[in-house]
């Protein structure tokens, strides 16, 4: 199942694997002829109701499947009102074939006469709110006819977010919905045909830009809203915690926060007077830091906990204190990794492993990326959060849900950039579910990475990393 808008992701990721919208729209009005030919006869009269959107596109792709038919097309609203171009394509392609479309200006104009077959395509996974004027009549026009109703993807009026159907949504007889079964239809005890419009698998599993849709800044916001971050870095490195509290910055956070040993808090804050510092004593974590930690940790949306810590025993012991204490998402990383495993805590951890780490947690790897990424997905059931195993392939899973990542190029192992995904994860985490945060984060950082290296060449430093982040998170060319 999956909602609207994770179908917008997945449509946009077929469109960045060279399977642009136009062809699963002509995939799905063929979908909707054939259900068409399922419950009617050539000869009847089908009467085809299409909204402005890509929903109604899809009806007007099934018109040119059903010349048999005795056939109107009802356009709601002006042909200049049509809201997308592959929509008003093939309205125009209709026009100049000669088809018998009608428009409709209000909805008191609206006929539907006595047809066998409605098609309902005024509305799909674009609505927002209840039906409004002409959908609502016309909606109301096709519950009072004896006509079958078939709607197109979901009846116009259910919510394919969250499943809700509006009071006055279309009561549909039959439904054909497109790749993947969507929230609410189950529930409609009608018959669903789930039809498979050609969208690779790939584009499920492989991040692509249509993942970076998710991200979406309310203009209403303010400072803090976007997310506050605290890292838990610093001891024996300095530059580790910096880079991942600018990345954190960059990838978005509104306040980032950098709890490190006194003796190295000046050389950090000497990096960025972007940073704020909560410095405690001594030169590396211990236990008896973990207290004032955890109390930091409560008024941050997202740690970020390993850059530059080292592995002394009181460190990882710390670490460990402070993660079973912390229910909210943390970022782990680095030195951190090896805890993880033995460590009960509620909080949704999202570990960022190389390879090497992920065997030292005690995971395996593959040099094959989709065996890798069975492994990382059972591992990732396995210690119950989300891994994002870097590599060639960057493999993220929660033991559920699966992507593969695969921006990146060999310039990226110098040393920072995992320091520099850690903190982009951390900022994203604050805004969105932990699998996705690390799917973007990965995608992100080596699409930025790919950008650096093609500018450049060879030999970017991590800190190159840092001031192209937004350009690439907000799409930006
Ligand atoms: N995502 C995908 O993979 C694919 C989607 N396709 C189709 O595209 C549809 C989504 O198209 P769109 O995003 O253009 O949106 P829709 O066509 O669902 O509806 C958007 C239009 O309806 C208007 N509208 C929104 N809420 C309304 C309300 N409450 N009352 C009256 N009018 C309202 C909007 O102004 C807009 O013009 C899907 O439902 C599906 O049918 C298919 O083409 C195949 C591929
Ligand atoms: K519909």
């Amino acid at each position: 199942m999956l909602t609207g808008s994770e179908m917008g992701v997945v449509d946009e990721n077929a469109a960045a694997l060279g399977v642009p919208r136009k062809q699963l729209m002509e995939s799905s009005g063929h979908a909707v002829a054939q259900a068409v030919r399922t419950i009617a006869d050539p000869g009847e009269q089908v009467v085809i109701v299409a909204g402005r959107g890509n929903n109604g596109g899809d009806a007007l792709v099934a018109a040119r499947f059903l010349d048999d038919y005795d056939l109107r097309v009802l356009l709601l609203g002006r042909p200049d009102a049509i809201s997308t171009t592959i929509a008003r394509e093939n309205w125009d392609a209709l026009q100049h074939a000669e088809y018998p479309t009608e428009t409709v200006r209000d909805s008191s104009a609206l006929d539907l006469c006595t047809p066998d077959i409605v098609i309902d395509a005024m509305l799909g996974t674009g609505i927002a709110g209840d039906l409004r004027e002409p959908e609502a009549t016309a909606a109301a026009a096709m519950n009072g006819s004896d006509a079958t109703v078939l709607s197109v993807d979901v009846p116009s009026g259910l919510d394919a977010e969250t499943g809700r159907l509006a009071d006055n949504a279309v009561d549909a007889d039959h439904v054909v919905t497109f790749h993947d079964t969507k929230p609410g239809l189950p529930d409609l005890d009608v018959p669903v045909t789930v039809a498979d419009i050609g969208i690779p698998d790939a584009a499920e599993l492989f991040v692509e830009q249509g993942d970076l849709t998710r991200l979406e800044r309310d203009p209403a916001s303010h400072k803090g809203d976007n997310g506050e971050v605290l890292v838990v870095g610093g001891g024996p490195y300095t530059g580790a915690p910096a880079l991942t509290a600018q990345a954190a910055l960059r990838g978005g956070a509104d306040l980032v926060r950098v709890a490190c040993p006194a003796v190295v808090a000046r050389e950090i804050q000497s990096y960025s007077e972007n940073l704020i510092l909560r410095p405690f004593d001594g030169d590396h974590l211990a236990p008896p830091h973990v207290d004032r930690l955890a109390d930091l940790a409560a008024d941050h949306d997202t740690l970020v906990v390993g850059p530059g810590l080292g592995d002394h025993d009181a460190t990882l012991e710390g670490v460990a204190e402070l993660l079973s204490g912390f229910d909210g998402t943390a970022v782990v990383d680095a030195d951190a990794l090896s805890v993880v495993p033995d460590v009960e805590t509620d909080a949704d951890l999202v570990c960022t492993p190389h390879q090497g780490e992920l065997l030292g947690m005690g995971g395996e790897t593959s040099e094959d990326w989709r065996e890798r990424a069975d492994l990382v997905e059972s591992f990732a059931a396995e210690i119950g959060h989300t891994m994002l195993v870097k590599g060639p392939y960057d493999i993220v899973s929660n033991g559920e849900r699966t992507r593969v990542g695969r921006t990146g190029n060999p310039g990226m192992t110098v040393g920072g950039t995992g320091d520099v995904l850690a903190g982009v994860t951390g900022a994203l985490a604050c805004v969105q579910a932990p699998l996705d945060a690390a799917a973007i984060a990965a995608h992100t950082v080596g699409t930025v990475g790919d950008r650096v290296v093609e500018d450049r060449g060879y030999g970017l430093v991590a800190t190159d990393l840092l001031e192209e982040i937004p350009s690439v998170l907000w799409q930006r060319e």
